[in-house]
Order: C-alpha cells, then sequence, then structure tokens
C-alpha cells in the first residue's frame, strides 16, 4: 500500500539559464537621505517587500531585511508561463543602486536605527504579510491511499516567485560580463564545438516525440541509438535563445570530465548548423525525484538509500573542486534500475582548496543562508540543499514553498535553519543526520565525505526499493517514459 501525496511543484520546476535583459529600466535611482533612510526605491518595490515583510520585522530585523533589499537591488524579472524554482544568478556587478545600499549598509545611522527602511517610501503602507491560505490538512482518500500534502498549486500565492529571476540588471551590465569573462557569443560557440561530436547528430539518433519535460535552456526527448540500439535522452537546446552561453559550455564540460555512477552520464553533444545544441545523455527512466516526494511518502530507509546516493555524488564533485550549486529535488533524476543521479551541471563552480565564492546562485528555497546573506561560501552549500532535500523528502516541499520568494530568503537569512514539521516523529539517526546538513555555522555544517560515515545510512533501503514509488508517483502523474 502507498500512500501519495498530492500533486505539488514538479511540474514547474525547473533550471534556467539566465536569458538576456528585457524592460531594462534606467530610471532607478536609490539615494540615502541625511537622515540615513533610502530615498528612490521605485514603489513596486516598495510594495512588495511590504507586502511580504511586516514593519515590525522590518523593525526587528533590519539586517535581514536589508539584505533582501541588497537582493532586490538585482533586477527581477517577472516570466509568464516559466519554470518556478528557477534558480538565481547573480553576477558580482556593483551598479549604482547596491552602491548606494552597501553605503547605507555601512553607515552607523542605519545599523543603530530601529526606523524601518522603508519607511522613507511614499508608496509605502503598514501592509500585513499576505494571509496565506489554510494548509491543507492531510486526508486520507476512501482506500485510505492518497494524502493531499500540497498547495503549490495556489498561484495567487506563487504569483511572485514562480516568475522570479533574477536577472543582470541591464545590457551594460551584459556588455561588463563579457568584458570580465573576455570572450563573445563566437568565441562561445567555438568552445562548445570543440566540446562536440562532429556531424549530424540524425544520421545516429532517432528521436521520439516523447518528450521528458522541457527547461529553460531546451527540450528532453526519449530517442534510439542507431548504432547500439541503447535508448537515451537528448536535450535539444535553441541557442538563439540562449543569452548565457558560458554556462552550456560549463555544463557540457563538466559533464563529459566527470563519470561517475550517480551522476547523469553525458554521451556526446552535436552543433546543428550554429543554431541547435543536441545534448546526448543516459536516460533516466524513473523522473526526477521530485514527483516521488510529492506523490509518495518515503520510509526513513529510502530517504537514507537517496541521500547515499546523492552524496557519493556530491563528494566525488567536491572532490574534484566542484560545488553541484543548485541540489534539489527536480535535479535528482532516478532509474527503473534503481539507480538515483544528480543532474544539472549548469551552476557548477570549481573552486581551489577551501577557495570560496560570492555569485548569489542557486534555488531560492534551498539556498544556504551564508549564500542568501551573500558571504562568502563554499561547497557545504551542498550539503545545506541536501539537508532541504530531506525535507522535501519528508514534507514533500521544501519550507516556506508557499512563500513568495524574497520572503522565503528574508526567513532563511532569519530563521537560519527551518522548523521540520514532522521532528517528533523522526529516528534520532535521522535527526542527527539532518542537524548536521542544516548548521548554519558553516565549520559545524558536515562535509559530503562525513556524512557518507553516518550511522542514518547504515539502515539504508535496497534502491530497488524504490520502483514501487517511481511506479505511484508516475500513475498519480499520469506520466508514461
Ligand atoms: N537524462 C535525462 N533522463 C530523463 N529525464 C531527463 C533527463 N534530463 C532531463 N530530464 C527531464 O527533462 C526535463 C527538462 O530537463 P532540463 O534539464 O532541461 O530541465 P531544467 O533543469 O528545468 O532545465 P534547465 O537546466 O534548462 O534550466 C526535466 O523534467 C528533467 O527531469
Amino acid at each position: 500500500m502507498f500512500f501519495f501525496k498530492k500533486k505539488s511543484h514538479q511540474e514547474n520546476s525547473g533550471v534556467a539559464v539566465i536569458g538576456t535583459p528585457t524592460n531594462v529600466n534606467h530610471d532607478i535611482h536609490v539615494r540615502i537621505n541625511a537622515d540615513g533612510i533610502l530615498e528612490g526605491l521605485p514603489s513596486a518595490w516598495c510594495r512588495q517587500i511590504g507586502k511580504q515583510i511586516t514593519k515590525e520585522e522590518q523593525e526587528n530585523n533590519p539586517l535581514a531585511v536589508r539584505q533582501v533589499l541588497r537582493f532586490y537591488n538585482y533586477s527581477m524579472k517577472k516570466q509568464e508561463a516559466t519554470p518556478q524554482f528557477k534558480p538565481l544568478l547573480t553576477e558580482n556587478y556593483i551598479d549604482e543602486e547596491s552602491e548606494e545600499i552597501s553605503r547605507f549598509e555601512n553607515s552607523k545611522e542605519a545599523h543603530t536605527s530601529r526606523e524601518s527602511i522603508l519607511s522613507s517610501c511614499s508608496e509605502y503602507e503598514n501592509l500585513r504579510p499576505d494571509t496565506l491560505p489554510a494548509k491543507p490538512k492531510d486526508i486520507e482518500n476512501e482506500q485510505n491511499l492518497v494524502k493531499t500534502k500540497n498547495l503549490a498549486k495556489s498561484t495567487e500565492n506563487l504569483s511572485l516567485n514562480e516568475n522570479v529571476e533574477i536577472r543582470k540588471k541591464s545590457t551594460a551590465s551584459e556588455d561588463e560580463f563579457r568584458r570580465k569573462t573576455g570572450m563573445t557569443d563566437e568565441e562561445y560557440m567555438a568552445e562548445l564545438k570543440k566540446l562536440c561530436s562532429p556531424g549530424d547528430p540524425n544520421q545516429y539518433y532517432l528521436k521520439s516525440n516523447k518528450d521528458l519535460g522541457s527547461g529553460a535552456s531546451g527540450i528532453v526527448f526519449v530517442a534510439t541509438d542507431l548504432r547500439t540500439n541503447q535508448t537515451v535522452a537528448i536535450k535539444d537546446i535553441d541557442m538563439k535563445k540562449q543569452s548565457r552561453k558560458e554556462l552550456l559550455v560549463s555544463e557540457i564540460r563538466i559533464m563529459k570530465n566527470f563519470k561517475h555512477k550517480n551522476l547523469v552520464n553525458f554521451l556526446e553533444a552535436f552543433v546543428m548548423y550554429d543554431e541547435h545544441l543536441w545534448v546526448i545523455m543516459e536516460l533516466c527512466d524513473g523522473g526526477p525525484l521530485t514527483d516521488v516526494v510529492t506523490e509518495t511518502v518515503m520510509k526513513e530507509t529510502q530517504i537514507a538509500a537517496v541521500c547515499y546516493e546523492v552524496l557519493q555524488a556530491v563528494n566525488y564533485l567536491h572532490s574534484r573542486g566542484t560545488i553541484h550549486r543548485d541540489i534539489k529535488s527536480d535535479n535528482i533524476l532516478l532509474g527503473m534500475d534503481g539507480s538515483v543521479k544528480v543532474s544539472d551541471f549548469g551552476f557548477c563552480a570549481h573552486v581551489v582548496g577551501n577557495e570560496q565564492r560570492e555569485t548569489m546562485v542557486g534555488t531560492p528555497y534551498w539556498m544556504a543562508p551564508e549564500v542568501v546573506t551573500r558571504q562568502k561560501y563554499g561547497k557545504k552549500v551542498d550539503i545545506w540543499s541536501l539537508g532541504i532535500m530531506i525535507v522535501e523528502m519528508l514534507d514533500g516541499e521544501p519550507p516556506y514553498l508557499r512563500e513568495l520568494a524574497l520572503r522565503a530568503l528574508y526567513l532563511i537569512t532569519v530563521n537560519g535553519r527551518p522548523k521540520i514539521t514532522k521532528w517528533d516523529s523522526l529516528s534520532l539517526n535521522l535527526r542527527s543526520f539532518i542537524d548536521w546538513c542544516l548548521q548554519v555555522e558553516v565549520d559545524r555544517r558536515a562535509s559530503a565525505e562525513e556524512l557518507l560515515e553516518h550511522p542514518f545510512l547504515e539502515d539504508r533501503a535496497d534502491l530497488k526499493t524504490l520502483l514501487p514509488l517511481i511506479k505511484a508517483a508516475r500513475k498519480q502523474l499520469h506520466k508514461n517514459y
């Protein structure tokens, strides 16, 4: 007998390569007045922040609100009908506003003031946080099978976060990015071609109409390798729509160089007529872990089995100086042979030794506090995200999923480690495992290597026990591979 959870975010989940900025607006000029209070914040920003963070919260947590403001400094773009839970990526461009905000942060008045930093905004009203609909209680259907869980379908609540994407502020920033990386689009294309096989992939692969889903960069299809009869997955990327070709180059380089049983294996890639990139990968025919976490109830031993597999991949990446930076259930693909594989390497970063990064990358709900607060961070951000993924496996969704993205980031900043609803019913081993993942203080957070030795993983289920869950989720979602 299986318990199902109601549909959640799987349809919308995905990773985006950040696109070209649109609706670029240069009219915003944020100043700090003589009292150390921000002026000139666009009223839309004020309204959004005012809606998501109460005046009281602003007064009680001015530092956290300033972080949110810094976050807001980057252009937020609404995109209709695009996947939610997009990862964010900001470059460390300091533009006019962020310089002003930094000055504000550094000003003595700002640190000591209990005044709401938004109170100078003409349109700011004492808005209460959005009234959230009551969380549906778990209910069972007549066969005692179905457990409703989710709410993410409540698009009213998610109207912002499902569309939020951090983008570079202007085309000027885009140019700056190119200056910094020193490569033009053409040069990236040339790099890309070096990583690809020559020729027309249609000669070797027969693409079916069965699409496995689409992300920001392209559509993934099932195909057959005509030479070996192997069924594969092809990600078809329209290059014209890719403004960040460097992310693709990085993703393919990583996929090509790294081989591990717990990573989605790259087979080859082709550039067709400079227009389409076909990335041929092994097919993970069980779909994303998101389907399982949203539709079924996992046992602790099954959670341990998934964690063990994911940790082997993360440990492999970390031991090669690579941080994944976007660990979440959507990026864990399952196979009907019981395999568990980490995918999506577009946001990986290479670090040397204990080198740290600053760029804000990840998907808000899974982001470690040090990323959200824009401190330097290292490999352990992946461990935090794994901790959040355990919450997904327990609850069917990450903490704060029903909050707007800005508020979620604010809550991560203020609360640090999230509350776990089922905490009291968890085994001591699982509690201690989660504790070690969700340490706000990075030095206290475990490494992948350390976690692999944790007793929680000793009592893990056979991977084959995931198959009934995959099948049940698939049935529930009417998915057919
Ligand atoms: N190798 C694979 N085998 C099976 N399904 C896959 C494979 N690769 C991707 N998918 C599925 O295809 C869909 C789209 O994948 P893709 O990687 O393009 O999504 P995304 O992560 O949202 O996109 P992007 O990385 O472009 O932002 C997802 O639902 C994913 O689970």
